[in-house]
């Protein structure tokens, strides 16, 4: 397991800690988590609503300009390091359209950057952020996770959690699990990657028992 230092430069390979081959596995497996919960949780997919997104730590805008652009009317970032929110304003200046666009760019930290959050900071975020999240809502939460327990990071200060731990810290601050996703194709060497879809609302109660009809249904046999 590795973490390697942000600040390689203005650069997607930068923002990756010299991981930039990452990037289209990456994408692709946000991508289709956000799909299947767009069209899981608001109406129509969300074609006739207006959907904002912040892109929280967007160091030069991979994340907006490859993904969230297409599918929020607005995306407004969030970046502490001014060049890289610069970087971020020139790599956006000709992505999108009027109905599609980057925003807002705001150069500032977050207090809530999860790995370096204390457990009751992570609660005491998410109480108050959930107060803010609109109807349908739903939070994204991407993450490193440790194998078990967590891993600190003397260098950066930061925590990886596990996933358990992660779990114990959702149901602390009344959040539902609504969907979660590995992320697949990243190097051996890294940290596991995993998603989560996060609501306020109780998900719908799962039969785990199969219903007979489903049961003489054709199926592949494996
Ligand atoms: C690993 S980079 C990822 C950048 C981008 N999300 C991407 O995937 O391409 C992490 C980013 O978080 C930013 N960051 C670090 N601390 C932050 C904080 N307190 N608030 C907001 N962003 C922060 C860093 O400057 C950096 O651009």
């Amino acid at each position: 397991m590795e973490r390697r230092s942000f600040l390689l430069g203005t650069s997607v390979d930068g923002v990756l800690g010299g991981y930039g081959h990452v990037n289209d596995a990456d994408i692709i497996g946000s991508e289709v988590f956000l799909k299947t919960l767009l069209q899981e949780r608001l109406v129509n997919r969300g074609t006739n609503q207006h959907l904002v997104a912040l892109d929280c730590g967007s160091g030069v805008g991979r994340i907006t300009k490859n993904l969230l652009i297409r599918y929020f009317n607005e995306v407004d970032l969030v970046e502490p390091v001014a060049q890289f929110l610069d970087a971020a304003r020139e790599n956006l200046a000709s992505t999108g359209s009027e109905t599609h666009k980057a925003a807002n760019f705001f150069c500032v930290p977050l207090q809530w950057c999860i790995g370096h959050l204390t457990d009751d900071d992570f609660v005491s975020f998410f109480n108050r952020a959930k107060g803010c999240l609109k109807p349908g809502g739903f939070f994204v939460l991407k993450e490193n996770l440790a194998k078990k327990g967590f891993v600190l990071d003397k260098e950066d200060r930061s925590i990886t959690r596990s996933d358990p731990y992660f779990k114990q810290l959702f149901r602390r601050c009344g959040l539902h699990l609504f969907q979660t996703k590995d992320q697949k194709g990243l190097p051996r060497e890294l940290f596991a990657v995993k998603m989560y879809a996060l609501t306020v609302d109780t998900p719908p109660k799962v039969h785990k028992t199969k219903s007979k009809t489903h049961g003489n249904r054709p199926h592949i046999i494996k």
